[in-house]
């Protein structure tokens, strides 16, 4: 499926969360959704999924906007961080509602995953810890099948294991049944290596949106004496120098294999280093 954001704004009061936005994500793709705090990404979500409407331009999939479009939500599934379910639903009748809802919904996914996070289907919403309610959420955007599957921080209260294994389970789906998949994180460290496509989005703008592939391969972190950096640096896009004691490190757009030729030490940039320049308000904001 096809996600044009068109001059996308959102104005809560008098609070701009998206500031005329502009992007295209083409599925089946895993893309992560990266921001500080505030920057703008759930409200983009909540109109991506048609529980919200914009205050100026679209989001159009496939061509249609998503608000008051049953036929389109049934392609969207966003599971937010929490409060996703009515509180007095049993887990059994949440996953009722929701199969009906999700023409392509999976029970026998469900049913798995069910046993495999240990759920008791009779216990009520308001009865489960947050790391079960989390694990509600994460089962039901898995066996939605929603060609268009959205998670916003789906791991509150899960543990270090848990969250592993909703990793693992998202590309195991992802592979066996490719989709458009968005995840939203904050916890980027323990993602970048899955996403295929990186959005960073700071203050209602767009400050990247990039291959993960291509960062990997042309974004570098390159140390050496100060004249060595400087001469590999000129002409490239520097996103930080630090400099100690005649050591220079440059943050660069650049390709790794250049530099090490040019007797440079080099190593590869986190996506989370890339997310903190770019949103420390040397760019974008
Ligand atoms: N219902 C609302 N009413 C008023 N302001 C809102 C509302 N929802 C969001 N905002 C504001 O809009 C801005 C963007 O919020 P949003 O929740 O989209 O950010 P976010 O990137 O998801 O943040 P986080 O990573 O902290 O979840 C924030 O300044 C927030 O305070």
């Amino acid at each position: 499926m096809k996600i044009e954001v068109k001059n996308l704004t959102k104005k809560y009061k008098d609070k701009l969360a998206l500031n005329n936005i502009s992007f295209t994500l083409e599925g089946p793709k895993l893309y992560g959704l990266l921001g500080r705090n505030g920057a703008g990404k759930t409200t983009f979500m909540d109109i991506l999924a048609g529980n919200i409407r914009a205050s100026k331009g679209e989001i159009l999939i496939d061509g249609e906007v998503p608000f008051d479009n049953q036929k389109l939500t049934e392609s969207v599934c966003l599971i937010k961080e929490g409060h996703n379910f009515k509180r007095d639903l049993t887990v059994k009748n949440v996953l009722k509602i929701y199969s009906y809802f999700y023409p392509k919904w999976d029970q026998n996914l469900a049913d798995e995953l069910i046993e495999f996070y240990d759920l008791n289907k009779n216990a009520r919403v308001k009865s489960l810890s947050k790391g079960m309610e989390s694990s509600l959420g994460i089962i039901v955007g898995l066996a939605s099948k929603a060609p268009i599957t959205v998670f916003d921080e789906p791991y509150i209260g899960l543990d270090a294991a848990a969250r592993k294994k909703f990793y693992e389970l998202l590309l195991e789906e992802f592979e066996t049944d490719k989709r458009m998949i968005i995840l939203s994180t904050h916890l980027i460290d323990e993602v970048s290596l899955m996403f295929e496509e990186v959005l960073i989005i700071q203050k209602g703008s767009l400050v990247m949106q990039e291959e993960a592939e291509y960062l990997r391969n042309n974004t570098c972190a390159v140390t050496g004496t100060r004249d060595e950096v400087k001469t590999f640096i000129q002409g490239k896009e520097v996103l930080e120098t630090k400099e100690l004691a005649g050591v220079m490190t440059a943050y660069v757009y650049g390709n790794a294999a250049d530099a090490k030729a040019q007797g440079l030490r080099v190593e590869s940039i986190p996506i989370q280093e890339l997310m903190i320049y770019l949103t420390e308000g040397k760019k974008g904001a």
